[in-house]
């Protein structure tokens, strides 16, 4: 098996550059079609492939982000890693805007999409007490530090609903939580990545301090679009680092994220709905098949 990369491009990252022989690739999934065509090629003698989360030109809500027919589609062209990046805001004095952080933990606080590719008739319960990878979230943040921007070693993400930001109340008790960091699209993906043992890390990046700071007053559109457009290209240089930090030869998760599937299955074989295994096939197919 080889290490595949993925790169799921948040607000502001449309595109990357750089890849040798790079074509964007239309996939279909049994659950629609992506948020985008996906766009494949090889860096460093290592092969990766890109998803605009929200599409070019940013046509998908976080809401209606097609969470799991992302996942589906990075699993088909056989990505083993998956790297986020994502814009967010920040309850941090020290996380200041136009830092990086790499993502430890989430608060799931979304509650209008489909969280799961498990269903009535295939029942599976996989743990995401660590939802990133831990060995993939380290080489991330080498990945970050080398472009030379200040990255912060873990932190808790809030995933709101949207599309609006959050009220000030809502910010002071997210803060009040033990909250880093807040944006609105790493739920459902990571846990959805973790069904489909594709293993997960979360690059934020910093661009406002959410409404809860005196000194900063609401979260500005404005001011989130030009400080995503000055690190554009510190996100695209921690994408060109990451192949030659992985290693492109395959070896299995140290910490089991290539393994979750292995006994979370729940529901018996003679009573599986032989429809969704069948949509199962890609994510779930190494322990639904045979
Ligand atoms: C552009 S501000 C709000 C928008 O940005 C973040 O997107 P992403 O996580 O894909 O970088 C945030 O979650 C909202 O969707
Ligand atoms: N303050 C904020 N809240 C939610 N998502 C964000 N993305 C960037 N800034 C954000």
């Amino acid at each position: 098996m080889e290490r595949i990369i993925g790169v799921m491009g948040g607000s502001g990252v449309y595109e990357i550059d750089g890849l040798q022989d790079a074509s964007w690739q239309e996939v279909n999934t049994p659950w629609g079609p992506p948020s985008d065509s996906l766009l494949t090629g090889s860096l460093d003698g290592v092969r990766m492939v890109f998803l605009p989360r929200h599409g070019r030109g940013h046509v998908h809500t976080p809401s209606t982000v097609p969470y799991r027919a992302n996942i589906d589609a990075l699993k088909q062209m056989g990505v083993t890693d998956l790297v986020s990046v994502s814009a967010v805001g920040s309850f941090r004095e020290e996380m200041a805007p136009g830092d990086f952080v790499v993502v430890d933990q989430f608060i799931d606080r979304t509650f209008a999409r489909v969280k799961s590719f498990f269903e009535t008739g295939c029942v599976a319960h996989v743990s995401v007490a660590h939802p990133v990878c831990e060995r993939l979230s380290g080489l991330a943040y080498e990945a970050a530090r080398s472009t030379g921007v200040t990255v912060h070693k873990g932190g808790t993400y809030l995933a709101m609903e949207g599309p609006q930001f959050s009220s000030v109340a809502e910010s002071k008790l997210y803060r009040s939580w033990g909250c880093d960091v807040i944006g609105m699209t790493n739920m459902p993906e990571a846990k959805l990545a973790r069904e489909a043992e594709i293993c997960y890390a979360s690059i934020a990046m910093v661009t406002d301090y959410d409404s809860w700071h005196p000194d900063h007053g609401a979260v500005d559109i404005t001011q989130i679009l030009s400080t995503l457009k000055a690190n554009t290209a510190h996100a695209k240089s921690l994408v060109a680092a990451l192949p030659a930090l992985l290693s492109a030869a395959y070896a299995p998760c140290e910490h089991g994220c290539d393994r979750a599937l292995e006994y979370a299955v729940m529901t018996a074989p003679d009573k599986r709905d032989t429809a969704l295994v069948e949509k199962l096939s890609t994510v779930a197919g190494r322990v639904l098949k045979g």
